[in-house]
């Protein structure tokens, strides 16, 4: 089986947001923290997927992180800069602004985890499409990843459809719920 490392999405704009939905404080933390402690137990190693600009503000501190190495704004250049990084690893991917995530529904994945498969993810809160920025990538995935962005293709979700992949149930669908704008979050009991 191959190693699977963590990766914490951190690089989007949070222009919704107007701040660094990463570094928003939901569970005592900045976001981006508090996730790779949920992950730790699941990786070898936990990595940050920055941008350049916020791997500029990180110059000075031991964290492990892969700078988006393509030029194109898109969770996709997380996950792929990540394979270059690393090939041959599996990747459990968690994207930065779901603040209801909690260890049960990475546990869920962990279990429902398909080596044969390209990815393994959860059905989205509609039960119908996958919900490709919680998940685990498997090496397979790398190349094919590679080919989508070099033809211009950056849905993640279709890039699922298209492919071979595992769909798990989640636990709890809350938890899934994206925060991107300020009303979304004041809205929210934590
Ligand atoms: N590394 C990396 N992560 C990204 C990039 N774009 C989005 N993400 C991450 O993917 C997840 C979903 O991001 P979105 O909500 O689609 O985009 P966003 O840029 O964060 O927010 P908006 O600017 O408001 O659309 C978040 O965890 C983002 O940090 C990118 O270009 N690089």
């Amino acid at each position: 089986m191959s190693k699977l490392n963590g990766l914490i999405l951190a690089g989007g704009r949070s222009t919704r947001m107007g701040q660094d939905k990463s570094q928003l404080v939901y569970h005592g933390k900045p976001q981006r923290e508090h996730l790779t402690d949920l992950l730790r137990p699941y990786c070898s190693v936990v990595f940050w997927s920055v941008n350049a600009i916020q791997s500029a503000e990180l110059l000075n501190s031991n964290q492990l992180r892969i700078v988006d190495a393509f030029d194109i704004t898109s969770p996709l250049n997380g996950i792929l800069s990540a394979f270059q990084y690393d090939a041959e690893a599996a990747w459990f991917v968690v994207a930065c602004d779901m603040p209801l995530l909690t260890g049960q529904s990475l546990d869920a994945l962990a279990k429902g985890r398909n080596l044969a498969k390209m990815a393994t993810v959860f059905y989205d809160s509609d039960g119908q499409l996958p919900e490709p920025l919680l998940g685990i990538y498997e090496p397979a995935f790398g190349p094919i990843l590679h080919q989508a962005v070099k033809e211009g293709a950056y849905s993640p979700r279709q890039l699922l459809q298209q492919n071979d992949i595992q769909l798990v149930a989640a636990p709890n669908i809350r938890e899934l719920t994206n925060i991107n704008d300020p009303v979304a979050r004041a809205k929210l009991d934590l």
